[in-house]
């Protein structure tokens, strides 16, 4: 009888959006992400958690394609397409921007910055800013704008890519109650569409059954 030692791995084929294995990442000489593993599946949500420096941004970066990784592969499925929200404070707050230029910005990515917008484009930006409930403020300046609605109108944006892969870093914080349901029901319908979306969060407190929670400590996954 063959020593089960011998036996092969099976070769994984579930398929997958965005992939790590044993992934570090540093910060000039600052490790902030240690041997990584991660699989994201179409359709799916993950969460990461994490306390305040554990490297929640970071694995965001990682994935996004902005922050190389320092050890260990990265793989993406042929033909994916990111969108990232990034935090708000990452963002001037006094762009020269409408809200609905900004959300527009969401479509450079598939038709190239500053090109000409198509009607399909416009239909799209329009969706997003009215399932963020954002429409009645398209034409206001991103910076007169509460902290709570420019983020919406950042989350509008990431919508408005129509991405593969949805990144979003702490997309509920600041926002009220009633902007957090928006969000959460843009996000399912981002998932429903075959998406993978993966957010940042501080709130721990996730369905049992839903998504895939990963958790940081120390840029360390440790499993629940
Ligand atoms: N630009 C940088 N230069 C040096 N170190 C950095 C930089 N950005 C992050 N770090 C460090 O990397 C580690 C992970 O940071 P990261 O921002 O990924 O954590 P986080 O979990 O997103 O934190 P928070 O909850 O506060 O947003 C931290 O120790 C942080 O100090």
């Amino acid at each position: 009888m063959p020593s089960p030692l011998a036996q092969p791995a099976p070769p994984t084929t579930a398929p997958f959006e965005v992939r790590l294995a044993a992934v570090g990442a540093h910060h000039d000489g600052h490790v902030a992400l240690r041997d990584v593993d991660l699989r994201v599946a179409p359709g799916s949500m993950t969460l990461v958690v994490g306390a305040n420096g554990s490297g929640k941004s970071t694995l965001l970066s990682v994935l996004s394609g902005t922050h190389a990784v320092s050890s260990g592969v990265l793989e993406r499925a042929p033909g994916s397409s990111v969108a990232f929200v990034v935090q708000r404070s990452a963002v001037a707050d006094r762009l020269p921007l409408t809200v609905r230029e900004t959300v527009s910005m969401g479509r450079w990515g598939v038709r190239g910055a500053f090109r000409r917008l198509t009607r399909d484009d416009r239909a799209i930006v329009d969706e997003s800013l009215e399932s963020l409930g954002i429409a009645d403020l398209a034409k206001r300046p991103l910076g007169e704008l509460s902290g709570g609605q420019r983020q919406r109108a950042l989350v509008a944006q990431g919508l408005a890519r129509r991405a593969t892969l949805l990144l979003l870093d702490e997309p509920t914080a600041g926002v009220d109650r009633a902007a957090q349901r928006l969000i959460d029901l843009a996000l399912e319908r981002e998932i429903a569409r075959g998406a993978a979306v993966v957010q940042a969060t501080h709130d721990t407190a996730a369905p049992p059954h839903g998504p895939l929670v990963v958790r940081l400590v120390d840029g360390r996954r440790v499993r629940d």
